[in-house]
């Protein structure tokens, strides 16, 4: 019984993913649970629940807070500014900004309440901290025109690796995360299978970068990504990577 309930919120959940890349509802039996628990993300990427407790939304962590730095504020004003505004209608803008939840089942419609459901204590590590701009502070921007995602990066104080520069497995993870972004929207529910990372230059700590990441082959389930971290003027490389990406079945998951 209880594995049952757990499966169908797992369905639910996965079913906000794949709401990302409609085509991929292939990979997905369908269920019963969708018509109770139903989501709906518009063309902004902001989630519209019609869960009745307003107070249930998410909050979005690739909103400003008093840490990000003037650098970060600038860049962030800049995408920002190219993308569709609010109240405007279907948009010809071609970026969006992406929201971002401290745990992936919150893009559900009702996932902040799945969320205390299903191992309540989980929570998406870059999104984790209780302080501010300690570890990672990062936005993302799709360009659905161009099938790439930039992300404003800032590196918090507990992202040391070698003394004053970001450690490696953190670049990893901002690269893991904007390739794995690009590819939810691509290819809907998705795994890394590979990444292959050449660091260039170190990544000063507290320092703003940004990371690009676009799509280099689509073929079936694979989905071959080419990221770049650059200084925020794009001036220096930091990074290169690659990555691929399949698309994966949700029994893949809850299958184990
Ligand atoms: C808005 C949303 C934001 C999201 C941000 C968060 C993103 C975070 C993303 C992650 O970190 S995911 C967690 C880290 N990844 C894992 O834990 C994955 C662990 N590995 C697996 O679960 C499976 O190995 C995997 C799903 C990757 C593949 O298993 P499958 O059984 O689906 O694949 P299969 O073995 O059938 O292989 C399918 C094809 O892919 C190829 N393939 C599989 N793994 C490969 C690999 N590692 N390298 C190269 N090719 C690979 C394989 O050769 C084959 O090619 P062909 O079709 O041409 O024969």
């Amino acid at each position: 019984m209880f594995r049952r309930a757990v499966t169908a919120l797992c369905y639910t959940a996965a079913r906000a993913l794949l709401a990302l890349r409609p085509h991929v509802h292939r990979h997905l039996p369908s269920v019963r649970t969708a018509p109770l628990l139903g989501f709906n993300l518009d063309s902004r990427w902001s989630v519209t629940m019609t869960w009745p407790f307003s107070s249930f939304q998410p909050h979005d962590y690739s909103l400003p807070n008093p840490s990000w730095s003037p650098e970060m504020m600038r860049l962030y004003d800049h995408y920002n500014s190219l993308c569709e505004q609010e109240g405007g209608g279907k948009s010809k803008a071609p970026w969006v900004r992406m929201p971002s939840y401290n745990r992936l089942l919150k893009y559900a419609k009702g996932g902040q309440c799945l969320s205390k459901m299903v191992q309540a204590k989980a929570r998406l590590f870059t999104r984790n901290m209780k302080e501010e701009g300690a570890s990672f502070e990062y936005v993302v921007f799709l360009n659905k025109q161009e099938k790439m995602c930039t992300c404003i990066f800032q590196a918090g104080h507990l992202l040391e690796g070698p003394p004053g520069y970001v450690h490696g497995g953190a670049i990893a993870t901002i690269i893991d995360t904007v390739a794995g972004a690009l590819t939810t929207y691509l290819g809907g529910l998705v795994m890394t299978a590979n990444l292959t990372i050449n660091y260039r230059s170190p990544i000063p700590l507290g320092s703003v970068v940004l990371v690009h990441s676009l799509l280099e082959k689509m073929e079936e389930r694979k989905i071959l990504i080419f990221c770049q971290v650059t200084s925020s003027d794009g001036s220096k490389l930091h990074t290169e990577a690659t990555g691929l990406f399949l698309s994966i079945s949700l029994g893949h998951l809850i299958g184990g």
